[in-house]
């Protein structure tokens, strides 16, 4: 509430009260007036009735009563009026109608002390007598009824006898008649004070009514003043009020007078700094809002890199486990995931003191469809193999083939065609049987490959542990042999494994499936050994040298697999395959300016075929080499054939452009007669030869010789296995310009061979070399 509106509440409540005090006061005062002008007017209407003494005095009832009756008349308010005589006894009585029957009082309470001083002979002077005698009763209905006694005054003594009517009349006629002296009599009027009240209403409300006119005016004129006195400090108070509740505020005017000016100037003072601390504030709030929403939208930014490094971090893991134990092609456990779990199974196996069979399965003749339909079908032969080997094992096979919750190895792909079933926990090992017979029954019906039809028969190995294997390993390799007995048997069949079955042959036949394998897998690798120029010290060339990278066996030289390749008739296919990579090495080395003119690759005796030329065409086209930078390595044996097509073979490659070379001269044949048939460039010492030149005479004058024979047959001369200085140097004493062997290299993958590509790169080695030689000759 404002002040102003305050101050005029006050006022009001004050007004108000007051105008009420003073009408209750009015009320009161009228009230009693009325009262006291009642009986003033039953004073005077007494005095105005003599009569009233005669009928007293001779106690006339029907007088009294009519006097009664007459007084009555005076006020609407008077309920009774009763008449004693001298004594107090009550001589005549006129009620109003409403009031008849009420108890009355008696004279002595309506007179008290002022009552007669005796009942018989005195007499009361009426100049000593108390006028008047007010007295309060409370009549039915809880009315307070009013008593006013009054003497009545007479010149007759009442007590006096022998007064006659006449006598009275006279005396009361007599000139002092008018001072009565004695009191003849007393009478009682009661009034309602209801109606006395009812009477000073008319009154009460105009005086209320002008009381609230004068509040009304005065409030008006107050509150107009008030205003005009509160409003700057309502103003100061608001502008307080708006400060408070935080609302920008417009300074307030000071030209107020006093205390007023001062507040006014408190409040600006407030006002102008607090309307700096809201421009700050502001400018505080703009900075927070935009460092907040470049924070946030930074927040939201680092969260989605974050979610979507989770996620990717997430999806390559997921993908580095699926790539690291399943295999990409039939989704299948692959080795690794097989091999580990395994390990648990038959730890579990071990414990629970329960068989488990492993079956090692392999497709027969996998690699002929492969070759045959081409590798897109080979591969959706292997998903329909693996497909219906994992529906072949049923859950009765496999108790409990989760090792862990995701790993399920009962089937697994170990690579190419060989595949594995695990069977944990069998009742015993023939059950193992049925399974297997089950896998070859599902195979062996006619599968659609490519619009092929096409019947796949396996050979299965079942090892049983701990009987054939405890570990891994063990157990692997047990199955893997029984499988290749089965294999031997004559396929689409299985064997359990036995101790009696020989590993020895189960080791070759393992590699020549392996080797089956190792050129699409990318195992084959080719080494370079370079065939150094002693004049020159530059690299003319460089031979090709196979190499096969075992993933469990290492390294394996090719004297160990190039005899089963051409067992097995894979020669030409590794051939080719050895043509095609020098061809594409060297061209790839020639591209980047590397200082090697020419490239030497071993042929078998088995490549020596028509097809042979078109192999080499097709290789020197795909490499774009020049056909003058291959060189064939052709063994004695070949030229020993002696057959027309060996010839017309040759003849056509050299027709082409390569270079033949003959290796391993000297090695087991005598006929020389070759050397002039076939159309050869170059001819290589075997280093079993050259090995044995410092061993015998014998053996350095066969070297000399060899030597001599080249050089008049104008052959180009390569010593290889050249080791020693002193072999270098019986070499070059007697004529050979071309070295190769451990003295200057080892053969050695393409990248070690680069360093070695520049001119004159053995230069000073040769010279030492020939220091030596001259130190030697001296
Ligand atoms: N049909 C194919 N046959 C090939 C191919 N690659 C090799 N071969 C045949 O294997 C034979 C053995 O080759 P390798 O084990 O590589 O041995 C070669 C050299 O390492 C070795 N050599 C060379 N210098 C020395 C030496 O100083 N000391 C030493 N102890 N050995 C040395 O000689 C082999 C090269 O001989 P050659 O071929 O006669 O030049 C190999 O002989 C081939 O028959 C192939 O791709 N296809």
């Amino acid at each position: 509430m404002t002040i102003s509106g305050k101050i005029n509440t006050l006022i009001w409540v004050i007004a108000v009260g007051a105008t009420t005090l003073l009408t209750i006061f009015i009320g009161e005062r009228e009230y009693h007036y009325q009262r006291d002008e009642i009986s003033r007017e039953v004073v005077t209407a007494i005095a105005g009735m003599p009569q009233l003494q005669l009928a007293l005095y001779f106690n006339d009832k029907t007088a009294i009563s009519q006097n009664l009756s007459q007084l009555m008349t005076l006020s609407p308010a008077l309920r009774r009026v009763r008449l004693f005589d001298a004594t107090g006894e009550e001589v005549g009585e006129r009620s109003a109608p409403w009031s008849e029957g009420e108890g009355k009082p008696s004279f002595e309470s309506l007179r008290g002390e002022a009552g007669p001083l005796q009942t018989t002979g005195a007499v009361r002077r009426a100049d000593v007598t108390p006028p008047n005698q007010l007295l309060l009763t409370i009549a039915s209905l809880g009315e307070r009824v009013n008593h006013i006694t009054r003497p009545i005054s007479s010149v007759i003594n009442p007590f006096e006898t022998g007064v006659t009517g006449e006598s009275f009349g006279l005396a009361l006629s007599e000139r002092d008649s008018a001072r009565s002296l004695y009191v003849i009599g007393y009478l009682d009027i009661e009034m309602s004070s209801v109606l006395l009240r009812y009477q000073t209403l008319g009154t009460v409300a105009s005086s209320a009514a002008i009381g609230l006119l004068v509040i009304l005016f005065s409030a008006f004129v107050i509150s107009l003043i008030t205003r005009r006195i509160t409003a700057p400090l309502g103003r100061l108070a608001k502008v307080a009020d708006d400060i408070a509740s935080g609302k920008m505020v417009e300074k307030v005017d000071e030209s107020s007078a006093g205390d007023l000016a001062e507040i006014a100037r408190v409040l600006n003072g407030i006002i102008a700094g607090l309307n700096t601390y809201k421009s700050q504030m502001d400018v505080d709030h703009q900075l927070l809002s935009m460092k907040v929403e470049e924070r946030t939208e930074q927040l939201s930014k680092r969260n989605a890199e974050l979610n979507k490094a989770v996620k990717e971090v997430t999806e390559t893991k997921d993908r580095l486990r699926q790539m690291a134990y399943f295999d990409s092609l039939t989704a299948l456990p692959n080795r690794r995931l097989f091999a580990e779990q395994l390990s648990l199974l038959l730890r579990m196996a071990r414990r629970n003191k329960q068989p488990l069979a492993l079956l090692f399965l392999d497709l027969d003749n996998f690699k002929r469809i492969n070759d045959s339909l081409g590798h897109s079908a080979g591969d959706q032969l292997l998903q329909e193999v693996a497909h219906r080997l994992s529906g072949c094992v049923r859950e009765s096979d496999v108790v409990a083939h989760y090792v862990d919750s995701e790993s399920r190895i009962d089937v697994s792909r170990l690579g190419g065609d060989e595949f594995t079933v695990v069977l944990n926990q069998i009742d015993k090992p023939e059950s193992a049987a049925l399974v297997a017979q089950r896998l070859l029954d599902s195979l062996t019906t006619p599968m659609n490959i490519d619009g092929h039809e096409i019947i796949v028969t396996p050979s299965i190995g079942i090892a049983v542990a701990p009987d054939d294997g405890g570990d891994t390993e063990g157990l692997l390799k047990a199955a893997d042999t029984a499988m290749y007995h089965a294999k031997k048997q004559g396929k689409n069949n299985y064997l359990f494994y036995d101790s009696a079955m020989g590993a020895a042959g189960v080791e070759r036949l393992r590699l020549e499936t392996d080797l089956r394998r190792a050129i699409e897998r990318g195992q084959m690798v080719l080494h370079y050994q370079p065939q150094v120029d002693t004049h020159t010290g530059n690299i003319i060339g460089a031979e090709a040298l196979m190499r096969w990278e075992h993933p469990e066996q290492g390294l394996i030289p090719p004297y160990k697999f190039i005899p089963i390749a051409e067992e097995i008739g894979l020669i030409s296919q590794l051939g080719n395959w050895g043509l095609n990579e020098a061809c594409r090495q060297l061209a790839e080395f020639q591209a980047r300016g590397l200082e090697l003119s020419r490239v030497s690759v071993n042929l078998s005796a088995l490549q020596i075929s028509p097809m042979l030329v078109s192999d080499v065409e097709s290789a020197l086209a795909q490499s774009g080499l020049d056909a003058s930078a291959l060189e064939l390595e052709l063994t004695e044996g070949i030229m020993m054939d002696g057959s027309q097509d060996t010839v017309v073979t040759l003849q056509s490659l050299k027709n082409i452009g390569v270079r033949l070379s003959i290796d391993d001269f000297g090695t087991g044949y005598s006929s020389l007669s070759y050397l002039t048939r076939f159309p050869l460039d170059e001819l290589k010492i075997d280093r079993s030869f050259v090995m044995d030149i410092g061993k015998s005479q014998r053996n350095a004058n066969l070297v000399a010789a060899i030597i001599a024979m080249a050089n008049s047959l104008n052959l180009e001369l390569v010593a290889e296995g050249v080791e020693t200085g002193s072999q270098y140097q019986f070499l070059t004493e007697h004529g050979a310009a071309i070295i190769q062997g451990y003295l200057f290299s080892k053969p050695v993958p393409a990248d070690a061979l680069i360093p070695m590509l520049k001119e004159r790169s053995f230069d000073d080695q040769i010279r030492q070399l020939n220091r030596g030689v001259a130190f030697a000759q001296r």
